[in-house]
């Protein structure tokens, strides 16, 4: 019969390095890259950042499923990440908000969890050997064929020069108007004429579109793969570049050549995380994979403009290379926790982007402004 204490889920590195644990969620096998993200609150938005596809992520803070989850929270429907590594197995939930029981809900969406394992040293191992690609098993019988899930994390790919934007983006062009979550409101639509925006959904979270909503903007949003020709059509007053999973240089093929022919109208552009390396491949410069790369919601970027040092939400495996960013595109934000790139200007243009989340979902907001920035630059020019 099988015991309370039986592992029912397996981590296996490629290194050959094994976790076992308790599984939840759905049943099956899965491999990918594994990340830690440092968030304390925001599991269900983590996990449903279309950015992370390829990736497994594993938290480091350890009451992970005690608030549920409500589809309210959701940065997408589908896909999630391919799987989830917590320190506890999730709680029963205790939140006026939850819906559905994380365990559940990761069933439902057809996702892999471990939970029992030690997710500090796993965490170490990370930091170290950076961001390894891994097997995760779930078998509630408890059978695993470990050298074949450690071969299998082997023989994986990884993320360089694999472009997932096409995976995640939207199959047709579609209008939004939902604002950010607000106390006895919910989420409330924008109503009136704002400013022409279209968004090109890379990955795009929501809230990313409620922050443009909110702040004013009538967007549209476009599929990955639209052309410069797509977008002019739509006679925009600014062109948004989403976050999104995988490798710039891979997605690059395609939204290199619409940013140039969109940037020759001299039409305002704000990119945020995958948006802002492909806006920085667009200018010349280039990009390059981390070691463990930066996932959290608590790291801080220096302003190199006003001085000023926000906290903010950050998710990604890549970075631009600030010594490649040509002559007339600066650098204007820093991270302060390794001093690689976080946004860049050019010069003379409203053509700005960031490496961090303004969105946050989960994090801080310290960071909003650069919204109502991008609006402002289209109502000075309406003005
Ligand atoms: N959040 C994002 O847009 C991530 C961008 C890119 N896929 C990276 O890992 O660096």
């Amino acid at each position: 019969m099988e015991t309370q204490s039986k592992p029912t889920a397996c981590l296996a590195l490629a290194d050959g390095t094994v976790f076992y644990g308790r599984g939840f969620g759905a049943v099956g096998e899965t491999v990918a890259e594994l990340v830690f993200n440092t968030a304390m609150t925001g599991y269900q938005e983590i996990m449903t950042d279309p950015s992370y596809a390829g990736q497994i992520v594993t938290f480091t803070f350890p009451h992970i499923g005690n608030v549920g989850t409500t589809s309210e929270d959701e940065e997408t429907a589908d896909p999630v990440a391919a799987g989830m590594v917590v320190k506890w197995d999730p709680t029963e939930s205790s939140n006026w908000r939850a819906t559905t029981e994380l365990g559940e809900w990761l069933r439902l969406k057809g996702r892999i969890g471990i939970g029992g394992l030690d997710t500090r040293r796993l965490t170490r191992a990370i930091r170290q050997q950076g961001a390894p690609h891994v097997a995760l098993a779930h078998d509630p019988d408890g059978n695993f064929d470990v050298p074949a899930l450690v071969a299998r994390a082997k023989a994986w790919q990884g993320l360089v020069g694999l472009d997932l934007a096409r995976d995640v983006t939207c199959a047709q062009s579609y209008r939004w108007d939902e604002m950010r979550w607000a106390w006895s409101e919910g989420f409330a639509k924008r109503e009136g004429e704002g400013l022409r925006v279209v968004a090109i959904d890379y990955g795009a979270k929501r809230n990313i579109l409620r922050c443009l909503a909110s702040a004013g903007c009538d967007v549209t949003v476009l599929p990955a793969t639209a052309t410069a020709e797509d977008v002019l059509a739509l006679n925009p007053e600014g062109v948004f570049l989403s976050n999104g999973p995988g490798d710039p240089a891979a997605t690059g093929e395609y939204a290199v050549p619409m940013i140039k022919g969109v940037m020759e109208k001299d039409v305002p552009v704000f990119g945020i995380c995958l948006g802002h390396q492909i806006l920085a491949l667009a200018l010349g410069a280039r990009t390059v994979k981390m070691s463990h790369g930066h996932h959290g919601a608590n790291h801080p970027v220096k302003d190199l403009v006003s001085g000023k040092v926000e906290i903010t939400s950050m998710n990604h495996g890549f970075t631009v290379d600030s010594q490649t960013l040509p002559a007339g595109v600066r650098e204007t934000h820093v991270s302060l926790f390794d001093g690689s790139n976080c946004g860049i200007a050019v010069d003379g243009k409203d053509v700005f982007s960031v490496q961090y989340h303004p969105e946050a979902s989960p994090g801080p907001q310290d960071s909003y402004h650069l919204f109502e920035r991008f609006a402002e630059a289209m109502k000075a020019r309406r003005a």
